[in-house]
């Protein structure tokens, strides 16, 4: 195990027992902040004045690249949120150096009850969403599960979620964006309008323009999730069964599944369905009270039984942000403890942003040299070789293993078939590695190597040491090139989609 000596005092309180300043300060201020919000959000859509102020908004931006437009243009430009408030794991020191846009897009504008679809603005979260969507009926197609994900950052970044292996990713679910280009212009594009503009958008990183706005496709939606647990001792058998499971011509409408050790884990199949039936219990695990999700699954595995289990169609949706998966056990160690749970339980989670914004410079580092967080895309027919090179390079448990299809539209994510989709798995590794030869960069470039080599992609929001090569190398760069060249100073405002994601970029 890798040691960081804290400095001072201080510095050892907040490396050794962070957890001291999330309980004191950020919970309570986090639990404000989500009481505001909730009930901002709420008053907005009830009064349905977002749709009014959406143009105005617009116009602003607008506004603000035409003064860039009208300088020296000698910086380039990205959006004014804050690195501290984003999902992405590292801050971008870009911010300081680009003319920041403002974008206070924040509402959902139209839910369209008819057509299955909601237009909402690219600040919007996926916990907002879900929120107002519920008593609708409604849901979206794929929604990532941690609360404070946001649609801009998820079409511009990427999404995955345990329905992916039917919907595709987050950007397979969009059907319209509304942009400010670099010349100022508004532009809207979908399948039919601007193809090449439409397909390119994804992974783009905000490098063709601003995303004032989204139509997304919905779900109807029913009240519980009814989840089947199948505990696996044996690797090969819970791949050939995550794999069936996956391809099926008929599959469940929500797969997923947790590793604990090289060859044991739990496969989860999930169904909408409107009532409680008698093959299974009740398990409102989004209470404040109840245990982690991950804990949960443990121990069906250690039951090895398979199971049914009934639960809130919200909870499950957000099933892995009370404990931002495992992630909170590092910081708050006692935090799945009952007595926790029931005290202090309603104050959870921290708000990552906050978290991210206190981080003391010895956190930073420690996570730098003991502490691995990717999520690695690898077409589902190497899942087994992925975990065997997963485990002698990192040694991390859980493993979060997600199906999801990538279809065969152009754009960054170029697979290699003629089929019109291909059956891929996210592999997500966060914690803290027990692999003896463990060294940051070296590990994670062997890892690179071995996706890049079997066809896959790296997300973007995690720490990538590709080259600038090896990155043009997995993403395909034939139609982002193709429509930069064709829109009026994109390439002046806007740096390449390595300029945003590479390791110098990000501290
Ligand atoms: C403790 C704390 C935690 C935070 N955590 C997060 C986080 O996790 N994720 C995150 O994204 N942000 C976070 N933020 C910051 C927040 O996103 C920004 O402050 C954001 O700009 C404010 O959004 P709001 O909904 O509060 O809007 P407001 O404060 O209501 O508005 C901001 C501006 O936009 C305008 N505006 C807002 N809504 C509309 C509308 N419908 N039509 C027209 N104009 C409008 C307002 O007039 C105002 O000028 C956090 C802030 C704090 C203090
Ligand atoms: N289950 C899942 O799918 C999960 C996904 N993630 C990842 O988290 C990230 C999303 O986090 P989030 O905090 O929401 O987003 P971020 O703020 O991190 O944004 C991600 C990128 O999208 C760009 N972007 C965001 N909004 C706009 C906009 N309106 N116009 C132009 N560009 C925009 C940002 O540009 P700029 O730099 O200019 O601000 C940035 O480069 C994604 O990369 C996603 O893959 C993380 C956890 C789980
Ligand atoms: C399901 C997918 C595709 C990804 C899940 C990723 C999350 C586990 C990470 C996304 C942002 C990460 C951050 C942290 C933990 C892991 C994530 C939630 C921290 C909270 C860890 C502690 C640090 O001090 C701040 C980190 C901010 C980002």
């Amino acid at each position: 195990m890798v040691a960081v000596e804290p400095e001072n005092f201080m510095e050892y309180i907040l490396v050794e027992h962070r957890w001291i300043v999330v309980l004191t300060a950020l919970l309570p201020i986090s639990m404000l902040w989500k009481v505001w919000s909730t009930v901002r959000n709420y008053v907005v859509f009830k009064l349905s004045s977002a749709p009014k102020m959406h143009d105005r908004k617009v116009k602003d931006v607008q506004r603000q690249i035409k003064s860039w437009l009208s300088g020296d243009r000698s910086t380039r430009l990205c959006t004014a949120r804050p690195t501290w408030q984003t999902m992405s794991y590292r801050h971008s020191v870009y911010k300081k150096t680009f003319t920041n846009i403002k974008i206070n897009f924040v509402d959902i504008l139209e839910v369209d009850t008819e057509n299955l679809t909601v237009r909402c603005e690219p600040l919007v979260t996926m916990g907002q969403l879900s929120r107002t969507l519920e008593p609708l009926g409604l849901a979206l197609a794929v929604v990532p599960e941690l609360d404070q994900l946001t649609v801009g950052g998820l079409v511009m970044g990427t999404g995955i979620e345990s329905s992916s292996h039917i919907y595709g990713l987050f950007q397979h679910i969009c059907l319209k964006y509304e942009l400010v280009l670099a010349d100022g212009s508004v532009v809207t594009c979908s399948k039919e309008e601007n193809p090449d503009l439409f397909y390119a958008v994804p992974w783009s990183y905000g490098t063709f323009g601003f995303l004032t706005s989204v139509v997304i496709k919905l779900v109807p939606a029913k009240k519980y999730i009814r989840l089947q647990y199948h505990p696996h001792n044996k690797l090969s058998a819970l791949a050939d069964q995550f794999r069936k499971e996956s391809e099926s011509d008929k599959p469940h409408e929500f797969i997923e599944a947790l590793l604990y050790t090289k060859e044991s884990g739990v496969l989860m199949t999930g169904d909408m369905v409107d009532e409680i039936g008698r093959d299974g219990k009740f398990n409102p695990i989004g209470k404040w009270y109840s245990e982690w999700f991950f804990t949960q699954v443990e121990r069906h595995l250690r039951n090895n039984k398979t199971v049914v289990e009934y639960i809130p169609l919200r909870d499950y949706y957000h099933r892995h942000t009370r404990s931002l998966f495992w992630e909170l056990q590092d910081i708050i160690p006692f935090g799945n403890h009952p007595i926790f749970r029931y005290l202090m339980g309603w104050l959870m989670p921290p708000e990552v942003s906050l978290l991210k914004l206190t981080q003391p410079e010895a956190v930073s580092k420690l996570y730098e040299k003991a502490h691995v967080i990717q999520d690695m895309l690898v077409p589902i027919v190497h899942l087994e070789d992925a975990i065997d090179t997963f485990h002698k390079e990192i040694e991390v448990y859980p493993i979060w293993l997600c199906p999801f299809r990538v279809f065969n539209h152009p754009g960054q994510l170029k697979i290699k078939t003629t089929a019109d989709s291909q059956m891929f798995v996210d592999i997500g590794v966060y914690g803290v590695p027990k692999a003896k030869n463990y060294e940051t960069i070296p590990s994670t470039r062997r890892i690179e190597k071995f996706v890049s080599e079997h066809d896959g992609f790296q997300m973007l929001y995690a720490d990538t040491y590709l080259t600038r090569d090896e990155f043009r190398q997995m993403f395909d760069h034939t139609l982002y090139e193709k429509v930069r060249e064709s829109l009026p100073y994109c390439k002046e405002a806007f740096p390449e989609i390595y300029g945003k994601v590479n390791r110098s970029v990000r501290k």
